[in-house]
């Protein structure tokens, strides 16, 4: 069986690879999808990034032209309050993300859908983040050591972005970009371990 990454980060596949499967009877590929990644109007945010994830999979399984793949797709969003944040278009977006997770918590969703030729099976987690107050010199310098460009909500738990979290509630890995528990599950549902 061939388990395929639908995915360009390179930390889903570090996080993947924490599962041990690389050593067994698996042959992997990662493949990067280019999916629109717009909400729709009035879409719930545990809809969109649920969707998002599904449809990861869905173009990856098209994409990798295998029909014995399963392929893995999934997506973060980090929500305050009722705003998502998704990834920052540049840096005065990144400011007004961290300013408004400073001092506060918020919500991470990560959602994981694999997908074969015959089945779908996908997961939801949801991690309440505190981050701790931080001043405009703290954000801006944050800014300029460049992490936070590539990540939802503008900051990475598992990097410098780590030292401005007072508390998390949940799973962190999750937060990182693949949540290791729920996702082992998920290939357990699929036969794959
Ligand atoms: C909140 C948070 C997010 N992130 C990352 C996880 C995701 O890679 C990214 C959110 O963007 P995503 O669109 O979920 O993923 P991606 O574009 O990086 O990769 P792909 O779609 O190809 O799978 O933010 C961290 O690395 N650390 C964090 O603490």
């Amino acid at each position: 069986m061939k388990l395929v990454l639908a995915s360009a980060s390179p930390r889903r596949r570090e996080l993947l690879a924490q599962l041990g499967l690389a050593v067994a009877d698996f042959s992997f590929a990662v493949l990067a999808t280019d999916i629109d990644e717009s909400a729709r109007q009035g879409e719930a945010a545990t809809d969109f990034v649920s969707r998002l994830a599904l449809e990861k999979a869905q173009a990856g399984l098209a994409l990798c032209g295998d029909t014995q793949a399963v392929v893995l797709g999934s997506d973060t969003i980090v929500v305050a309050g009722d705003t998502v944040l998704g990834k920052p278009q540049d840096a005065t977006d990144a400011f007004a993300m961290l300013r408004r997770l400073s001092g506060a918590s918020h919500r991470v969703m990560t959602a994981v859908a694999l997908v074969s030729a015959t089945k779908t099976v996908s997961t939801l987690v949801t991690t309440q983040v505190t981050f701790t107050a931080m001043s405009d010199a703290q954000i801006h310098a944050y800014i300029a050591s460049g992490e936070p460009m590539d990540k939802a909500g503008a900051y990475g738990i598992q990097g410098l972005g780590g030292s401005f979290v007072e508390r998390i509630d949940g799973s962190y890995s999750a937060v990182v970009g693949l949540p290791l528990v729920e996702t082992r599950s998920l290939l357990q549902q699929m036969q794959l371990i």
